[in-house]
């Protein structure tokens, strides 16, 4: 397991289950990760955020995200039914807060996949979550797996690589980094750090 663990190694994990929160730049990867660690491990919830965003193509409303109007954003967060919400590259993204609080309460392991902001509002309401931070290989790598992904225009690649250089330099506020050199070994990794395996 050591292979892609930065700094310190990290506690035994808790005999509780616990909310895990994944955050790091964007286009690091997390979402393969994720995707890959739940085809072998569907019993892991995934929280699924609300955003201002635009769907890609194929993402579903309901799976990936809750895709909402600026509106209906303003109402979740006017009416406290979010855990959690940030601005990221000029939309809004937040985490429904009783989808995780009930699952959490059902002894199910809860994981969140959002951005610094939001990793921070998580450390300050919730002591006992656990902060992985994904890290690039390389600023290079990070670079071609953004822009290779191929879904937002360069500008916005932009605005992303410039919330990314903000998101690296954060990465000692996290209570455990992976370096996401191969998706295998980090699936496997987060896996054992939620207790799962
Ligand atoms: N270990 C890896 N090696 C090579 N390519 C990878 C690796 N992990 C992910 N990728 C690729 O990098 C690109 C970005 O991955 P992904 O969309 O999962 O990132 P993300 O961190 O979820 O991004 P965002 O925060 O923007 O949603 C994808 O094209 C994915 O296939
Ligand atoms: N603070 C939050 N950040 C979130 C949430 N859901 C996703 N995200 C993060 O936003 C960026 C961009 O995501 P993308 O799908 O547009 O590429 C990325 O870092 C996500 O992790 C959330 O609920 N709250």
């Amino acid at each position: 397991m050591a292979a892609t663990f930065r700094g310190t190694t990290p506690e035994p994990p808790d005999a509780r289950p616990r909310l895990t929160v994944l955050s790091g730049p964007s286009g690091v990867g997390k979402s393969t990760v994720v995707a890959h660690m739940r085809k072998e491990h569907p019993e892991v919830w995934l929280s699924v955020s609300a955003t201002t965003r635009r769907p890609r193509p194929g993402e579903k409303h309901g799976v990936h995200y809750f895709f909402v109007s600026d509106d209906e954003m303003d109402k979740l967060i006017a009416n406290g039914e979010l855990l959690e919400w940030a601005e990221f590259a000029g939309n809004r993204y937040g985490t429904p807060r009783t989808a995780v609080l009930e699952r959490l309460e059902a002894g199910e392991p809860v994981l969140l996949e959002i951005d610094l902001q939001g990793a921070r509002q998580v450390r300050e309401s919730m002591a006992e979550a656990q902060l992985v931070f994904l890290a690039p290989p390389s600023w290079e790598e990070l670079v071609r797996r953004l822009t290779g992904r191929g879904t937002e225009p360069p500008e916005v690649i932009e605005r992303r690589l410039e919330a990314a250089k903000i998101e690296l330099a954060a990465e000692p506020e996290f209570d455990v980094t992976l370096v996401n050199t191969s998706v295998e070994d980090v699936a496997r990794e987060l896996l054992a750090l939620m207790d799962v395996v």
